[in-house]
């Protein structure tokens, strides 16, 4: 298998490796900064990828991404593949009547769906020999089969979630959760293993989030010793509780979920996790002006990239930043889950208006709000034209925002995504916009009629 054959035939990979470990898992590592550890071919793909936007140091943000050149709406800025990427669902085996909804339906590799009208698998469909819960590890073809075995699927990554499935205190103690990190740190330390160039990139990436409880020290306790206690190959030595901590905060703040399909009356679900390397510079900003896209049941190869559009036409030198959650949330609660996922309160131009909102504790939804402004704002907002698409915040201090909801905030219930035009085509942008989260196309005329 081609991870024994690494193992034994090629010494230098292996020293490479070995080298790496003794590095990483010292502490220094973690406190050396970005620039020196990326690897020239690394650093070289990136400037070759990022032609429209440039890295910048964001006043209070960090790192983030800028644009290098003025951009159209619906342009596509980043399309890119992951790093990593690993299945959202807990190691502990469902019952069988709930073997329909869990991991037996996707791709280990790919994560397509095996079932429905995009299934990838039908008859070709190929089950992990060495996995002791076979159901968990089904490949939607022999190629993604091999390509997971040289990959995302080792041997080492097969024999080590057999041993964490049989690990009682995983799968009966601990909470899903638990067992989801799990299962990203055995992908992070194969990652280390198959392609140190992208270790090193994942290492890269934002994450020195400071412990924010009791229960967040004793979940990477538990955490590196249940990993520490993985069969790690010849000459590796376990992993340090620093670099344990510093992997699960990379994940914690850069990962993206890749979700089920939308389906109205049924709450989305993430199918898996991924961490991409240049999308992970983009900041948050409550009124966003790109949204990120994904075709995970897509028939096409590539179907586990991110693609980044522009919601609106910007300048150059102008920020670029997602929303991290849908728009819609309320003031509060984005605020909060800024603060427990990431590590900081929000200052964007949307927050400060709303942080002088007397009911900004019960603003569950931006919609209810925007619904009680008058017909006269809304239908000025609404009538602005296509050239002047950069969002004008100074309008009205109430609820300057109502144009982005207007414009850009799928209407569809229970929905909550973001609108963006369709790429632009040589004849000119398009005015078709594409809603992120349930696909649904709408032309500026229907937009019009209901404004
Ligand atoms: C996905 S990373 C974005 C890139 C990151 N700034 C960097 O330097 O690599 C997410 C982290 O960026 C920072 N960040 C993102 N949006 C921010 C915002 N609106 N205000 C302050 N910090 C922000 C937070 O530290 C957050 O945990």
């Amino acid at each position: 298998m081609k991870f024994l054959r690494l193992k034994h035939g090629k010494e230098g990979f292996i020293k490479l490796v070995e080298v790496l470990f003794s590095i990483l898992f010292s502490e220094e590592y973690i406190q050396c900064k970005v620039g020196v550890l990326f690897p020239m071919e690394a650093e070289e793909s990136r400037v070759a990828m990022l032609t429209l936007l440039t890295v910048a140091d964001i006043e209070g943000k960090g790192r983030g991404m800028v644009a290098s050149q003025s951009l159209q709406a619906g342009q596509i800025i980043l399309q890119e593949s992951p790093v990593l990427i690993y299945s959202a669902f807990p190691l502990k085996q469902p019952p069988l009547q709930a073997a329909t909804s869990s991991s037996f339906q996707y791709c280990a590799h790919c994560f397509r769906n095996l079932v429905g009208e995009n299934g990838g698998g039908g008859s070709v469909a190929v089950t992990c020999p060495s996995c002791s819960h076979p159901h968990d590890t089904i490949f939607c073809s022999p190629k993604c089969h091999s390509l997971a075995l040289a990959s995302t699927h080792t041997p080492w990554v097969c024999q080590s979630l057999n041993h964490l499935r049989n690990c009682p205190s995983l799968v009966a103690d601990q909470a899903d959760e638990r067992q989801v990190q799990a299962r990203f740190l055995v992908a992070a330390y194969n990652l280390a293993m198959v392609s140190p160039s992208n270790f090193q990139t994942l290492l890269s990436l934002d994450g020195g989030m400071p412990l924010n409880s009791e229960e967040d020290t004793a979940a990477i306790l538990y955490l590196n010793s249940l990993i520490s206690g993985l069969p790690l190959p010849e000459g590796i030595s376990a992993p340090s509780l620093q670099l344990t901590a510093a992997l699960l905060a990379k994940d914690k703040r850069n990962a993206f979920g890749l979700m089920e399909p939308f389906s109205q009356n049924r709450e989305r679900s993430v199918r898996a996790y991924a961490i991409y390397p240049n999308a992970s510079f983009f900041n948050h900003d409550c009124l966003p002006n790109a949204c990120r896209f994904d075709y995970l049941d897509t028939a096409i190869d590539g179907n586990t990239d991110i693609t980044v559009r522009m919601i609106h036409n910007v300048p150059q030198g102008r920020e670029i930043c997602l929303s991290y959650f849908p728009v819609n949330l309320g003031y509060s609660e984005r605020q909060q889950r800024l603060l427990d996922d990431y590590g900081f309160g929000c200052l964007c131009d949307r927050c400060k208006v709303e942080a002088n909102w007397s009911n900004k504790d019960d603003d569950d939804d931006e919609g209810e709000a925007m619904e009680e402004e008058d017909d006269e704002e809304m239908g000025m907002s609404a009538g602005l034209d296509e050239e002047e698409t950069e969002i004008e915040l100074g309008g009205d201090d109430n609820f300057p925002h109502a144009y982005f909801f207007l414009s850009y905030m799928c209407d569809r219930n229970d929905c909550g995504g973001t609108l963006a035009p369709l790429p632009p085509s040589c004849s000119g942008g398009s005015n078709v916009m594409e809603c992120n989260v349930c696909g649904h196309l709408k032309s500026e005329e229907e937009m019009k009629c209901e404004s």
